[in-house]
């Protein structure tokens, strides 16, 4: 492909982006993937520099743009060899006229708000954009596995930060990808062997696994999600990995309690459905997606889940509550909530290799961790 040709490309997948979007469609990675399916002509190289120049106008423009012209003309205004790429070559995009790039920022207006009152400076907001480390957890019986150029992740001894691009296809069945900062948060469940856990929000199981690999695949854990296409991808996950003390129950909606009545749990680990701000630099587009509305939704699910789960810790036992996100709303104030209408209830203080203290949990942020953003608590029930 010439020069022109990426750059039309990278326009043509931008506008695909944008409309998945504003219509809750695909997540980026997966229309890059269709997108080059279709394009078998394109070289990893093209396929490579075509990705980076639409990852670098995602997160470039804090607003969804107008259109994938206009957000190329964005990247284009401070890169004269792109800008020359606009030159009505066959399959290049047509010269630049009268029109106006899409503007810069970091977030939607609205989010920078809410993010700037749940206390989280420039430096903090510019950090949850930029680009995700490779972070894997290596299963207990392949912790001695020598992976090239493997950074130890202090305090996560099964952790390994490798380097960007790492085909780790080779690792099946070895290593799970997980951010260490998913990793450190699943040590506020304080799962030993013996316990009994459920795991409220299982989805495919990441932290499943990871609970199952700190009690030694001894005891119980019950992981449920509403999800069955989730929750299935959690069974073929733990056999690879060899773990046996996992069973799945698929939850109907607003019928979770009477499907879990049975379950009375050392610790309920609730890794709640949330906006995934900690996650926006695995898919910045993410925040072209949020709007308040569906926040409010969200939120309103926490509270949800969180009774619920509530419901199924046995007296004296423990609630972790994890959200990958960094807006109050979602952490700090959804717990504070809690903890006024269900007197009893204490917050507990947590050590974990990273974070730090914020209201009632701990804060786990990219500028100051490394990680992606999180924040969790572990609450204890009344006896
Ligand atoms: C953050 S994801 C969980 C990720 C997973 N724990 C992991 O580590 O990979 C949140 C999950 O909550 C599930 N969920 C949403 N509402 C739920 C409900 N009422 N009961 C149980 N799970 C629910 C979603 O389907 C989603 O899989």
């Amino acid at each position: 492909m010439t020069p022109a040709a990426r750059t039309q490309a990278a326009i043509e997948l931008l506008d695909a982006i944008i409309a998945a979007a504003r219509e809750s469609g695909a997540a980026a990675d997966t229309l890059i993937a269709r997108y080059f399916a279709q394009r078998r002509y394109a070289g990893s190289k093209d396929r490579r520099a075509v990705r980076e120049l639409v990852y670098a106008a995602i997160r470039r423009l804090g607003e969804r743009p107008a259109d994938g012209r206009a957000a190329m003309l964005a990247l284009a205004a401070t890169d004269p060899a792109l800008a020359a790429t606009f030159d009505g070559s066959p399959h290049g995009p047509a010269p630049v006229a009268d029109e106006a790039p899409a503007a810069e920022g970091l977030h939607p207006r609205w989010l920078e708000d809410r993010l700037t009152a749940s206390g989280l400076d420039a430096t903090e907001q510019r950090a949850l954009i930029e680009r995700a480390p490779l972070d894997v957890r290596l299963h207990p019986d392949h912790a001695a596995l020598d992976l090239p150029g493997a950074e130890p992740i202090p305090g996560l001894p099964l952790a390994r930060r490798l380097p960007a691009g790492t085909d780790i296809a080779p690792h099946a069945g070895q290593i799970e990808v997980q951010d260490a900062g998913s990793q450190a948060v699943t040590l506020a469940a304080g799962a030993t062997p013996g316990m009994t856990i459920l795991d409220l929000c299982a989805g495919a199981g990441g932290k499943s696994l990871t609970l199952a690999a700190l009690m030694n695949d001894d005891g119980r854990i019950i992981a449920s999600d509403v999800d069955r296409a989730r929750l299935s991808r959690l069974a073929p996950r733990a056999e690879k990995a060899g773990v046996t003390i996992i069973e799945t129950r698929l939850l109907n909606p607003q019928q979770e309690v009477a499907a879990l009545a049975d379950v009375t749990a050392d610790v309920v680990l609730i890794d709640a459905p949330c906006s995934g701000t900690g996650t926006w630099r695995r898919n910045p587009e993410a925040r072209w997606r949020l709007t308040p509305a569906r926040l409010d939704r969200l939120i309103a699910m926490q509270a949800h889940v969180l009774a619920i789960g509530a419901g199924a810790v046995k007296p004296g036992g423990a609630l972790a509550y994890i959200v990958c996100s960094l807006l109050d709303g979602e952490g700090a104030a959804q717990v504070d909530a809690f903890l006024a209408a269900n007197p009893g209830w204490q917050a507990e203080p947590l050590a974990l290799p990273f974070g730090r203290p914020h209201g009632p949990g701990l804060r786990l942020t990219p500028a100051h961790d490394g990680t992606d953003g999180f924040f969790v608590a572990r609450l204890r029930a009344p006896c």
